[in-house]
């Protein structure tokens, strides 16, 4: 992409996590930060939440003047690949490991959030005020926050905690596939308030200190409307616009439809774990692929449901079917995501799927359990178990009340 204006300055993008996809996006962004210099600050921030690894002596990074267990940081930046979470992955030179979250996000106008979704609120705590005011954000969690008392976005939860815009990214997109670049689309959801299309002209007056107070669009069930003051972006930089993101997402192996429906984004990246984690189970029974399709259809029927009950007036129904967050997310997840396989080898080694995920992921979180819960005991609260069979189902089995073989008869009443 070529110069995008009259912009004096460039957007300083920071990766807030350094997992399987957390490290896969920030590749991605550090290729396209450095291919539109013009636009972006070449060096991108990647945030890791430090840890110590061991490098074995049939690894091709093992250096023999090293002993001992190393910062993963430190082999981050030397080796140039995240040894832990994306091994056999070559990373751009550009992307730098940062143990510390404070100096990883305190330049960024572009923040990409990208943690498993348990640890993402006490994250954005500790740089509460220690962020640009006018910074605005992309969440790549898939989750949702529910409690008993309600459901948010985490795009929201985010962006209410940071006092910050942010949208969401999510679609088909087994990281390991994507970071091996091999093709895929996603779907980008961004819709601001109307002062950032404003912001687009560069001739505007503005400056960095003009403060419009936004009340950001309802979307948490709870009934809880947020007002959230929202610094416009100076006009000297590049308007963070659906062509910007696309200029920061999208790669030749890496396609990027950018919308507005954040709601319907978010919410179908979260609950098809739900469904895989249902669907690994069947396959695990070996009751084959019409048992898995059937799973996946009523799973897809009550995602849609979900949204429509919760979040109707925000949300587009078409996200579900024509948008790589849908039912492609689904299909993806319910073949070779890590909550089918484990779910899978949860039924053949007849193991608690917790053991399987601390056996199996080196690391790695699963997010369809967690959210299995946390949606259960918000329709729990609402008294609508029986309207949502499959979510219930996979709860009730998680907590050993039902057996995966009660299935079928259970999401048939
Ligand atoms: N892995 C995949 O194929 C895809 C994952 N996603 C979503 O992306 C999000 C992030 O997933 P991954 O990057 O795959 O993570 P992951 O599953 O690889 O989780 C490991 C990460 O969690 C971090 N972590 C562990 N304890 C922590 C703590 N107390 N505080 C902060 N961080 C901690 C680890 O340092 C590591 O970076 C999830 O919501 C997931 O559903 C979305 C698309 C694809
Ligand atoms: O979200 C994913 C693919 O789009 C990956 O799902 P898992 O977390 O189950 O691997």
């Amino acid at each position: 992409m070529g110069s995008l204006g009259p912009y004096q300055r460039k957007h300083k993008v920071s990766v807030v996590g350094s997992g399987n996809w957390g490290t896969a996006i920030a590749k991605i962004v550090a290729e396209n930060a450095a291919e539109n210099s013009d636009v972006f600050d070449k060096q991108v921030e990647m945030w890791v939440f430090e840890e110590k690894v061991e490098i074995g002596k049939d690894s091709p990074h093992y250096d023999a003047s090293v002993s001992g267990p190393q910062n993963l940081t430190d082999v981050i930046n030397r080796v140039h690949e995240n040894i832990k979470y994306l091994p056999g992955v070559s990373l751009p030179t550009n992307l730098h490991a940062n143990p510390s979250i404070e100096d990883a996000v305190k330049d960024a106008t572009i923040l990409v959030f990208n943690l498993p979704h348990q640890f993402i609120l006490k994250t954005c705590q500790q740089i509460q005020g220690k962020i640009l005011p006018y910074a605005r954000g992309i969440s790549c969690i898939k989750g949702v926050d529910v409690s008993e008392e309600g459901v948010s976005l985490f795009s929201e939860r985010i962006g209410k905690t940071l006092g910050i815009y942010c949208g969401a990214l999510s679609g088909a997109n087994i990281a390991n596939e994507v970071a091996r670049e091999k093709w895929s689309e996603t779907s980008i959801a961004y819709d601001p308030p109307h002062m950032d299309s404003k912001a687009a002209t560069p001739q505007r007056s503005p400056t960095s200190s003009q403060v419009d107070l936004v009340q950001f669009q309802h979307r948490d069930t709870s009934g809880e409307i947020s007002k959230v003051k929202l610094q416009a972006l100076p006009s000297d930089y590049p308007p963070i616009n659906h062509d910007i993101l696309k200029t920061l997402f999208h790669r030749p192996y890496f396609h990027v439809r950018v919308v507005n429906d954040v709601a319907g984004v978010s919410i179908s990246g979260a609950l098809k774990n739900v469904v895989a984690i249902a669907a690994g189970w069947v396959e695990g029974m070996g009751w084959g692929d019409n048992a898995k399709a059937a799973v996946m259809r009523v799973g897809l029927m009550e995602m849609v449901r979900f949204g429509d009950k919760f979040f109707g007036a925000t949300i587009d129904q078409r996200t579900f079917t024509e948008e790589s967050a849908g039912v492609a997310d689904l299909i993806t997840s319910c073949s070779g995501g890590r909550n089918h396989r484990c779910a899978k080898l949860s039924v053949e080694r007849n193991q608690p799927i917790e053991e399987i995920e601390q056996s199996e992921l080196n690391g790695q979180k699963l997010q369809g359990t967690l959210t299995a819960v946390e949606v259960n005991s918000f329709l729990k609260k609402q008294g609508l178990e029986e309207d949502f069979p499959l979510f219930t189902a996979v709860y009730r089995i998680l907590k050993g009340q039902m057996k995966v073989a009660e299935i079928p008869s259970y999401i048939e009443r």
